[in-house]
């Protein structure tokens, strides 16, 4: 059977993640690979409820991890493990690192407190026991604080996180490239700080390294797809 993959799309509120995930999932259907497509926090009715409160409600740091993590526990067990079982793909609009991003470099929770957290829930939902299930790979769109604040000033309602001052997206960015670096083989750095096309064919390029895609597929850019 085909091993399944999992990937996660991580980076700062505005940093492009979103234009690329559909583009790269049909990438994998069009060379036959079921696809299953999904975000945190949510992907299940109960994380989907436990997002709405985390983007909407005010609380405070510790309780927004305990949340990020309940809601991942809850993912995890009911749709990542059985996708990936299944072999399929699983592409996740952001994951773990966004919580030692946001909860712990943006609002200061402790780090080793999230690492404790990120043991408890993601060992033991995997069919070898002693697993610490993470994504097998995890693109990394990095881009300075201030130009995704640009190009959020005109693009959606902010929520909780987006409505938070530049500091603290620029926190949250040396929370990401402190995680990159703490697991290099673990992440591809997309240099987001490009056009959408650019940005595309470094998607590719993370996915032809791995011997996942085919490198045909680079020439299908989501522009040509959004226009489609
Ligand atoms: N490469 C790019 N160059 C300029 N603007 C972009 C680029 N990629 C996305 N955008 C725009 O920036 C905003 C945020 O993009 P989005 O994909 O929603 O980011 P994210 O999902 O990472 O928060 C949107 O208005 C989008 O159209
Ligand atoms: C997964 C996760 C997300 N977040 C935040 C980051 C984002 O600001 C927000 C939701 O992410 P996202 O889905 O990227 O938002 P949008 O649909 O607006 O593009 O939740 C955390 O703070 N901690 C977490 O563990």
């Amino acid at each position: 059977m085909t091993t399944g993959l999992f990937i996660s799309f991580e980076g700062i509120d505005g940093a492009g993640k979103s234009s690329h995930i559909e583009a790269l999932a049909q990438a994998f259907r069009d060379q036959g690979r079921v696809v299953t497509l999904t975000r945190e926090p949510g992907g299940t009715p109960l994380a989907e409820k436990l997002r709405t409160l985390m983007l909407h409600d005010a609380m405070d740091p510790l309780t927004e991890a305990l949340i990020a993590f309940a809601a991942r526990r809850d993912h995890l067990v009911q749709v990542i493990e059985p996708a990936l079982a299944r072999g399929e793909v699983v592409i996740c609009d952001r994951f773990t690192d966004a919580t030692f991003a946001y909860q712990g470099a943006g609002r200061g929770f402790d780090l080793g407190q999230l690492a404790a957290l990120e043991r408890m829930v993601q060992t033991g939902t995997a069919p070898q026991p002693h697993l610490l299930r993470e994504p097998d790979l995890t693109l990394w769109f990095d881009l300075p604080a201030a130009v995704a604040a640009e190009r959020l000033a005109t693009a959606r309602v902010p929520d909780r996180f987006e409505a938070q001052p530049g500091e603290f997206f620029a926190r949250v960015a040396r929370g990401y490239a402190d995680r990159a670096q703490a697991a290099p083989a673990r992440f591809a750095r997309i240099d987001a700080n490009a056009s959408r096309h650019a940005v595309w064919q470094q998607v590719v390029q993370a996915m032809v390294r791995k011997g996942w895609l085919a490198i045909m597929v680079g020439t299908k850019t989501a522009d040509t797809r959004e226009q489609a």
